[in-house]
């Protein structure tokens, strides 16, 4: 059992209602059920990129080729997930779940992580809003007096746990944290599970940053054991995997079928994608990304690895799920604005095409324009009948390098943003507006890593040819730090963690050793003041 001096409660009664000894219980149950296997599998990412950086190259699996051969498919869908072709995601924040859930979209990713800061308290915090949202027991006041509650009609929940490599520090059991995954699930589950299937819908999930099928299955292990201590059906949670990094799409297949009695289909989180494509390959020296400006969703890797999942989804009856463009809304520039969503809409129209079945929105002022582009292209709930079989994707098409240049701008700019995202999050904010785009965990993770590939790479050189190397960069980081200081003003520079998100972006890009994810170190500088 876990003891009260290995969690912190803080005082907060709310948090002791999140908390209870049997929600302890049984994440302590999680816990020694599945933290070694989940240790295991980490060792076993290291290995892999052990692998790929003495040259191996990535193919689809030899031991699975009568899984992807065969003829079978995944459970039922839920009649609540049939139709998905505009889902919101954001925080946990209080004020935003309530506008999530009245934005018109289908479905609401309420996300524990690109989009969430780790922080005790937002992590607590996020499990008693769902838990209010899910009994309708939802409000809010803003500051300046504005209310907020739920319409009558809302979107239908989805949340999405922390990756395997992420660990909730505030919680122990025998001293060692638990997975940030088992805390975040756990808890979610066991207070909402029953109370979710009473009111017609069911618990459903993302799944983030799986490199393999082996972490599928942990996951559908640990469900069925979860369902079980619980006293839900066997089947009941239903969870939809993000294809995000460069090794899970040679496993599309694999993925689905591990999961197969509790699959809600696949997401193109393409963000991630983009992040572990430059990290996977990150010794391989015919592989380099230009600007980040240019890895769009038509450059032939990132196309090929969409066409192959909604092929991959259809054929297993499972429902393939668009990415998150990462426009929004622009204020005070109508111009601005108008090519902001003329580009969430090319990139809709093109992925309803395709044959994709709903897909990702960052902010509720875009929910209508998608919803309309999936009208019009989608007349049905969803495409899977569309089974594209004439999409031959092949080993070579995921990998395929694009071209581009890289920029000084495009340095700049991932130096900048790569400092800013880290200091909002380093306050306790998972996603921000920055450059009118969204920036979060993932969009911030190719910010850093395109800095570290550029300085090791011999082809990273600007366009005015000018080699990148550290000592340019450190020039770089001083220049942007003003132009951050001149931009947010003196007060909010030295309240705002920028100098320690600095610091933090500098270790990153100039250690040999790639660090795995950006939010490792982030989150020890995080637990140094934040809890
Ligand atoms: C790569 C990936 O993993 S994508 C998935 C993870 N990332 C995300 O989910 C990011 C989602 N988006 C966001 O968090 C936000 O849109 C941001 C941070 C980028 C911008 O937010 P803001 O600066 O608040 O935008 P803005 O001021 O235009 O918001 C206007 C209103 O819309 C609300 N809003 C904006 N985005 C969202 C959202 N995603 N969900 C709910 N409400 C939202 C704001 O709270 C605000 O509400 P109010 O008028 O009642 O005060
Ligand atoms: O989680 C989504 C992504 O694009 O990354
Ligand atoms: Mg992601």
């Amino acid at each position: 059992m876990l003891k009260n001096s290995e969690i912190q409660i803080n005082g907060n009664q709310r948090f002791e209602e999140i908390l209870t000894p049997g929600a302890l219980e049984f994440l302590e149950k999680l816990h020694l059920h599945f933290n070694d296997r989940r240790k295991n599998l980490l060792e076993l990412r290291k290995e892999k990129q052990q692998e790929l950086n003495e040259g191996k190259k990535l193919d689809f699996l030899s031991e699975t080729q009568s899984i992807r051969e065969s003829d079978w498919t995944v459970e039922q869908i839920p009649k609540d997930l049939q139709d998905r072709r505009v889902e919101i995601t954001g925080p946990v924040d209080r004020k935003m779940i309530i506008n999530a859930l009245n934005s018109g979209a289908k479905t609401f990713m309420a996300d524990f992580e690109d989009a969430t800061s780790p922080t005790w308290e937002n992590e607590m915090q996020g499990q008693i809003n769902l838990k209010d949202a899910i009994r309708r027991q939802i409000d809010f006041q803003a500051p300046n007096g504005k209310e907020y509650k739920l319409n009558e009609d809302t979107a239908v929940l989805i949340v999405r746990p922390r990756g395997w490599h992420l660990e909730e520090k505030n919680i122990t059991v025998a001293g060692k944290p638990m997975s940030g995954s088992l805390v975040d699930f756990g808890l979610y589950l066991y207070h909402n599970a029953k109370e979710l299937i009473r009111r017609g819908t069911g618990p459903y999930f993302y799944l983030p940053k799986l490199e393999n099928h082996l972490e599928a299955r942990l996951w559908n292990d640990v469900f069925i054991f979860a369902q079980n201590e619980i006293g839900i059906p066997q089947g009941t949670i239903k969870a939809t995997v993000l294809i995000e990094t460069i090794t899970a799409a040679f496993e599309m297949d694999e993925i689905l079928y591990e999961l197969r009695d509790h699959s809600a289909g696949l997401n193109c989180g393409r963000w991630d994608y983009i992040f572990s494509y430059i990290k996977k390959f990150q010794n391989h020296p015919d592989v380099i990304l230009p600007d980040r400006s240019v890895v769009t969703m038509e450059v032939p890797f990132m196309r090929s690895y969409s066409l192959l999942a909604i092929q991959t989804c259809h054929k297993r009856n499972a429902p393939a799920i668009g990415g998150m463009a990462a426009q929004i809304p622009v204020k005070n520039d109508d111009k601005a604005n108008e090519v902001a969503f003329k580009k969430v809409q090319a990139d809709k129209e093109r992925e309803v095409r395709d044959g994709h079945d709903g897909t990702w929105v960052a902010h509720p002022g875009m929910v209508q324009l998608v919803k309309e582009v999936f009208d019009k292209g989608m007349s049905t709930p969803n495409q899977i009948f569309n089974k594209r079989d004439d999409i031959n994707v092949t080993a070579e098409d995921l990998v395929e390098v694009p071209k581009g240049d890289i920029t000084e701008i495009g340095l700049r700019t991932n130096i900048n943003v790569g400092i800013q995202y880290t200091a909002a999050w380093l306050s306790g904010m998972g996603a921000v507006p920055l450059n009118n785009l969204m920036e979060d965990a993932a969009t911030a993770e190719i910010s850093r890593a395109q800095v570290w590939q550029w300085i090791r790479h011999p082809k990273g050189i600007i366009n005015d040819r000018t080699e990148i190397n550290l000592g340019l960069v450190e020039t770089l980081i001083e220049e942007e730090l003003d132009k951050i200081k001149d931009n947010v003003g003196n007060d909010m520079f030295s309240n705002g963690n920028y100098l320690r998100a600095a610091e933090i972006f500098r270790d990153l890009i100039s250690q040999d050793q790639f660090t795995e994810f950006l939010t490792l170190p982030a989150y020890e500088s995080l637990l140094k003041d934040n809890n």
